[in-house]
């Protein structure tokens, strides 16, 4: 496709794994930018800036992610930051970097499927009016971490939820226990991780009250699904210097 002449410039990180390969072919397609840089493993960060380019797309792994984040942000890189693993320390460690590159662009979100960030909205919005909740994630095999960046996060959201309207902790009588039987508890919400070939990623959030029960469910059925999100990531990230976390707010 011709290039405009004010071509966003991309380089992504992570190129040759399973979403940075969506992502590349997602940002040639895409008429506003440019595939200036493609990375992976074993190859030069510098390449990128060197190529000139304007953001960089970071889909690799938790271990690697922050040393990215750092040396984009001292280069004056915007990023748009896939990559699972953002604990609330890591996340004031890129605010730290951020405050001494003031105008650097820096996007973490969990999940750019659109509608797992409804997923998410509608069950923090429901969080306040049940008093059970448990969260099941499903994924693929080859997914390194468990719980999933979405599970974590949507926990997170529910308890903060929770905790405002004032409600303690579930009902829950479990006195024996087979290791990991309740999954993993954050911050007080149980999340389930399942692991089998063919799912590529899903989630439900499973709400319980006095006789009833509310089911919020995504499905992540291609990895395509996830591009729509990246690409309005790229385009907004040049406009928001400092840290987001989560696409919410491009969505608004
Ligand atoms: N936010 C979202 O919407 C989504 C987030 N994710 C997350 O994105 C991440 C990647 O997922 P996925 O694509 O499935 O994983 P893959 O393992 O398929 O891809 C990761 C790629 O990064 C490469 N890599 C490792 N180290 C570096 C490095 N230092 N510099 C550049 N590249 C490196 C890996 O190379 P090698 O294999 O040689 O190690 C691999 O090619 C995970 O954390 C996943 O949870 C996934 C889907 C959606
Ligand atoms: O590894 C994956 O595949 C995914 N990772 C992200 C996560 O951990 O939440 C997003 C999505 O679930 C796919």
């Amino acid at each position: 496709m011709t290039q405009q002449p004010d071509s966003i410039r991309v380089g992504v990180l992570g190129a040759r794994g399973r979403m940075g390969l969506e992502v590349c072919k997602a940002v040639d397609a895409a008429g506003d930018m440019e595939l200036v840089a493609m990375i992976d493993q074993g190859d030069e960060l510098f390449k990128a800036s060197d190529a000139g380019a304007q953001v960089f797309v970071d889909f690799t792994t938790p271990d690697v992610v922050m040393d990215n984040l750092h040396w984009a942000i001292d280069q004056g890189i915007n990023m748009v930051v896939g990559t699972t693993g953002f604990t609330g320390e890591r996340l004031d460690q890129v605010r730290g970097w951020l405050d001494a590159n003031p105008g650097v662009g820096v996007l973490i979100a969990p999940n750019f499927g659109l509608g797992a960030v409804l997923m998410m909205q509608f069950a923090t919005r429901a969080a306040r009016y049940f008093e059970s909740v448990e969260v099941i994630e499903q994924h693929h095999p080859r997914k390194l971490d468990a719980p999933s960046g979405t599970s974590t996060h949507t926990a997170k959201l529910i308890a903060q939820a929770r905790a405002e309207a004032g409600l303690g902790p579930m009902p829950d009588a479990t006195k024996e226990e087979v290791d990991g039987a309740r999954g993993a508890d954050i911050d007080g919400v149980r999340v389930h991780s399942v692991r089998a070939s063919g799912l590529v990623a899903h989630q439900e959030v499973l709400f319980g009250s006095l006789g009833e029960t509310l089911t919020i469910r995504h499905d992540s059925l291609d990895r395509v699904s996830f591009m729509p999100g990246v690409l309005l990531g790229v385009r907004k990230i040049l406009e928001r210097p400092g840290l987001t976390v989560g696409l919410d707010s491009f969505l608004d």
